[in-house]
């Protein structure tokens, strides 16, 4: 029996909560999509499918968060996790409240629990207020997000403005000292006609708290931190030991690609070309030059056998970017580029990679569509939600980073596992 399905609504998110999963001690699969078959799932605990609905039509989110749904509860899972943005990326329209409404009513779920809190993200709750790294939410930089600006930080009204009904609080001073009053609290919110519930939480002791809490939930929602939570509440019940125990095989060869232009991004990228081969890509060319792509492939074929993977990097700052995006379209240059990746990688993996380290979540999507990755295994992470994973059924290696996640040296830091 699986314990935990998880509809994640973007890429890198999915392999942040399943990464989190697994440092709990859990053995975690993702899928990219809703797959077409069952899955024989012996020895699983949760099951991550990974959607691109954070910014799509609702409609969309709606159905195709769904569609997932079905899929789980036909697996057998016990329960059903919604994860979106710890930093609860939607707008007035959506996507948050509208999925968590069509999927509460999916489970039969009269209640259930808001919470995007990530501790070790620095992602916390006081008085039902989202806070990222001590900031107000709508004071952290959040506010100027080009598709899902956030402007409050009261989750109370951003989710009571997208969704069908109303919020309760349940304060710090009752998870931290008083945990016994706590489904009594619930209770009264219910009465109260509380469709979902915000737990104050500072650290992870709180969040082990609000998961003992809502254990009867057939849905919760939330960030990495409450699936780490979720697991960390059962496998203390089982005795098990974190770790994956998954091996990343040392033979065939290993390259890094990197499309995020991301702040933290641009520091690893200039981290790392100070100490492996690198080569910058040209825009003008991949928009133009059919016969680049080869000649970008056999670059990288050359410095296969070198001690740390070549890097590929379309990153640049912001002000070039603009330059860029100014003369071609933005929309039409991330796509070339995306294309660009899917396509080399695809290349690449004929001639022996298997071992891909990919920087950016649009990136990811790109690259994974051109390694045909129907799904795959998560081991252990490289920094907090950025895990190495392998291939469903394949001797294939895959990260999949999220723009502003790892530290400066996190491309070298990835391959210790297979130079070691
Ligand atoms: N030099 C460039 N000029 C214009 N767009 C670029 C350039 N390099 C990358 N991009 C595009 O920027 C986007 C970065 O998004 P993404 O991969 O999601 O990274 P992040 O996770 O940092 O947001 C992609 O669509 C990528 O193709
Ligand atoms: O919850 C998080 O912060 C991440 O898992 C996440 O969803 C990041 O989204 P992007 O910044 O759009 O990659």
């Amino acid at each position: 029996m699986i314990r935990l399905g998880v509809i994640a609504d973007d890429f890198t998110g999915a392999t942040d909560i399943a990464s989190f999963m697994v440092n709990a001690g859990w053995k975690v699969v993702m899928f990219n999509g809703v797959p077409e078959q069952a899955f024989a799932s012996e020895g699983v605990d949760a099951i991550v499918i990974a959607l691109k609905s954070r910014s799509i039509a609702v409609e969309d989110a709606v159905s195709q968060s769904l569609a997932a749904s079905d899929w789980l509860k036909a697996q057998g899972c016990q329960r059903q996790l919604f994860k979106y943005c710890s930093t609860f990326d939607s707008t007035a329209q959506g996507n948050i409240g509208p999925v968590t409404d069509a999927l509460m009513k999916n489970l039969h779920a009269e209640m259930t629990l808001v919470c995007p809190a990530v501790p070790d993200n620095g992602r916390t709750i006081v008085h039902g207020h989202l806070f990222v790294k001590g900031e107000l939410l709508n004071e952290s930089g959040m506010q100027h997000h080009p598709v899902t600006p956030m402007k409050a930080s009261s989750l109370k009204k951003l989710m009571e403005a997208q969704s069908t009904g109303l919020c309760g609080n349940i304060t710090l001073d009752t998870v931290k000292n008083h945990p016994d009053q706590i489904q009594a609290q619930l209770a009264a919110l219910q009465k109260s006609q509380a469709r979902y519930v915000i737990f104050d939480v500072l650290d992870n002791a709180d969040l082990l708290t609000v998961a003992r809490a809502t254990a009867a939930f057939p849905l919760v929602t939330g960030a990495a931190g409450l699936g780490y939570a979720i697991a960390a509440v059962e496998t203390q019940q089982q005795q098990r030991g974190a770790g994956s125990g998954m091996t990343i095989e040392a033979a065939g060869y290993s390259v890094v690609l990197s499309g995020s232009c991301s702040s933290m991004t641009r520091q690893q990228v200039d981290f790392y070309q100070q100490r492996a081969a690198s080569l910058a890509l040209d825009v003008e060319k991949i928009l133009h030059d059919a016969a680049y792509l080869p000649v970008v492939a056999e670059w990288v074929r050359q410095h296969a056998e070198d001690a740390l993977a070549p890097l590929v990097y379309a990153t640049q700052p912001p002000q070039i970017i603009a330059l860029i995006q100014e003369k071609y379209g933005a929309a039409r240059v991330s796509e070339k580029i995306e294309g660009f990746f899917a396509e080399l990688a695809q290349t690449l993996s004929q001639q022996g990679f298997n071992k891909f380290i990919v920087a950016g979540g649009e990136t990811s999507g790109a690259v994974t569509q051109g390694l045909h990755i129907r799904g795959m295994v998560i081991g252990d992470a490289v920094a907090p939600g950025v895990p190495w994973t392998q291939v469903l059924d394949e001797r294939k290696w895959v990260i999949l980073k999220s723009g502003n996640f790892g530290n400066s040296d996190f491309f070298l830091k990835a391959q210790e596992p297979f130079h070691e």
